[in-house]
């Protein structure tokens, strides 16, 4: 067969590269300036048209794991495109490209695969972590935002190896469409260190390493090469980290959160967001916030992250750290977390209760349950980061009612098979009482006549805002006081004074209240002195870099 026999039709590199398509968009000049002469039907449509097009397209998918696997392919055809048709929908898609959809997208992952999308580090080939990130032909200079994840506990439902990637670009897609941090100066990575879930060892269409979790030295070395090979070669970037199994996820910001711009989304996302909704639902019950009384159900990442954010809320409002610490109760597997436990993890050490005190407490098979300590502590705020469906029952939830006027009560497991209470029910049971919000979307609840406005306690209400803040500061670390900021300017958009009121702002208006968290958390950094970009108005250098979809003429 002769060279010339062989030859396939090329694909013109326009219609090839998705950030720099525009489709049946491209004009006539730029389609004959692009190569694209007689490769497209005559319309040229606009952007507003293909996205409506896409739109329909989408909603014609059977359910939502298609609709999110359309979406994909859409992301992998048209850039600009895809993030027109989450922008227009985003409360909508929201739950569709993210939370929970996206948790069966990452169980699915290996069947429904169509193309790579992101860095894929292995822990077997340590030494090609430089010649992966260098395929992307990015300088110093093009990066700002790295979300990485090992997937060891992914969302709540736990070790899913590769599939994890999805979630970093879930993650990804909703900073730029939330906040409009610039896609194209963002890079997803999968640290595959191997998967303890035999499903996916025996299943011979995975794509992930087919060993167990690497763990111990193997696991740290190769945790510091990716810290400093990213760092080094994007020098600007943040390195958000998702979804790591509970020691890592801590060990890894503690050991490195100085050292580099390192941001854990489970523990610090999660607790400014729920310190948030705290604030709102502190405003409605009238209790001050250095008198609560938390009880964290469920005890891991999440869980201990925002005990350590709410306890720092009530030391600022006039609780010594002792008394405030005292007034946080863990429970994890083993029930109520005593001193002296066996398996205490060592961040729930300071938590733990003194066995004293709880001597004369009810024990079901010698573990102090959620029930006895809600009936014991009369808790204000009842946190739910456990991934155990249905564990706030009407029993507790009644239980908490009997102790406190205005029970807080946040069931922030996600996805939807994991959350400890629905909030019709917890608006139920404490007789339209509870104050709730939760990681997932829910829609509002009629009860007695009002209507009741669940929050959504997710990170993605906080995290966008705080990640584009860092970013146009050039803050060398997410101080505590980013945080903190972040939250206020979350809490602060709301308004608690209505019956029924969310505590928290409307998932329709995330664009406008991630401007707003971003300059907060400029702001914060300025003052902090960790800000190395020093804008002369912040706002307007918030609502600069925020990357809009619309095509730039000749697609170039
Ligand atoms: N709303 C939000 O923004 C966020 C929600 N989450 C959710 O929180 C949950 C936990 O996530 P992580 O903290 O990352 O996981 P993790 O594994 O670090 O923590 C879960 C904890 O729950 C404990 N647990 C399991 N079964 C229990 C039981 N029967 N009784 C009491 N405790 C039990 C585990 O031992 C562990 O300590 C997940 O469902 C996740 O989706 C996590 C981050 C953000
Ligand atoms: C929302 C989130 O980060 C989680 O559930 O892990
Ligand atoms: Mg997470």
């Amino acid at each position: 067969m002769s060279e010339t026999r062989r030859r396939t039709p090329a694909t013109p590199a326009a219609l090839a590269d998705p950030p720099r398509n525009h489709g049946v968009a491209f004009t006539q000049e730029e389609r004959d300036a692009l190569g694209l002469t007689g490769r497209l039907p005559s319309g040229v449509l606009t952007l507003d048209q293909q996205a409506q097009r896409a739109y329909q397209q989408m909603n014609a998918q059977g359910g939502d794991l298609a609709k999110n696997v359309y979406l994909e392919q859409l992301h992998d055809r048209n850039e600009t495109l895809y993030f027109k048709v989450l922008s227009d929908h985003l409360a909508e898609l929201l739950p569709i490209v993210y939370d929970p959809t996206v948790g069966e997208a990452i169980e699915k992952y290996s069947n429904e695969y169509r193309r790579p999308r992101g860095i894929f580090l292995s822990i077997d080939r340590p030494e090609d972590m430089e010649r992966a990130f260098a395929t992307l032909e990015l300088g110093p200079e093009d990066v700002d935002l790295i979300v990485c994840s090992d997937a060891e506990q992914i969302l709540g439902i736990g070790d899913w190896g590769v599939g994890g990637i999805q979630i970093a670009v879930g993650k990804l897609a909703v900073y730029t469409a939330a906040a409009g941090v610039d896609p194209r100066r963002v890079v997803p990575v999968s640290l595959d260190v191997g998967t303890d879930r035999k499903s996916l060892l025996d299943d011979p269409l995975y794509l992930g390493n087919r060993h167990p979790r690497v763990r111990g030295a193997d696991y740290d070395a190769f945790m510091e090469k990716y810290l400093e090979t990213a760092s080094s070669l994007f020098p600007h970037a943040l390195l958000h980290f998702e979804d790591f199994g509970p020691s890592n996820a801590r060990r890894i910001l503690e050991q490195y959160g100085r050292r580099y711009r390192i941001f854990n989304d489970d523990m610090q996302g999660t607790g400014a967001i729920t310190l948030a909704a705290a604030l709102s639902g502190v405003k409605v019950s009238g209790v001050r916030m250095r008198d609560q009384r938390l009880v964290v159900f469920g005890a891991g990442t999440a869980g201990v992250g925002i005990a350590d954010q709410l306890r720092d809320a009530m030391v600022r409002d006039g609780a010594d750290r002792g008394q405030a610490t005292a007034q946080v109760w863990l429970i994890d597997k083993q029930g109520l977390l005593t001193r002296g436990m066996a398996d205490l993890r060592d961040f729930q050490q300071s938590y733990a209760r003194d066995p004293a005190e709880v001597a004369d407490w009810a024990r079901d098979g010698g573990a102090i349950s959620l029930l006895e300590t809600v009936r014991r502590v009369k808790p204000t705020i009842l946190l739910g980061t456990s991934t155990v469906h249905g564990a706030f029952t009407r029993e507790v939830v009644q239980a908490m009612s009997e102790g406190t006027e205005r029970p807080i009560v946040f069931p922030l497991s996600n996805p939807t098979s994991r959350i400890e209470a629905m909030p019709a029910d917890v608006v139920a049971w404490s007789k339209g009482r509870a104050l709730v919000a939760t990681g997932i979307p829910v829609a509002p609840v009629e009860y007695g006549g009002v209507t009741y406005r669940i929050g959504q306690a997710n990170n993605a209400l906080l995290y966008p805002g705080l990640g584009l803040g860092t970013i146009v500061s050039g803050a060398s670390q997410v101080t505590a006081g980013m945080l903190l900021a972040a939250a206020q300017a979350v809490a602060d958009q709301v308004d608690t004074s209505g019956p029924g009121a969310s505590l928290l702002p409307p998932v329709e208006n995330l664009r406008e209240s991630s401007a707003i968290t971003a300059t907060a958390v400029v702001k914060a950094a300025l003052d902090e002195g960790v800000a190395t970009c020093k804008p002369a108005d912040v706002a307007d250098a918030v609502r600069e870099a925020m990357w809009q979809p619309a095509y730039t003429a000749g697609a170039t």
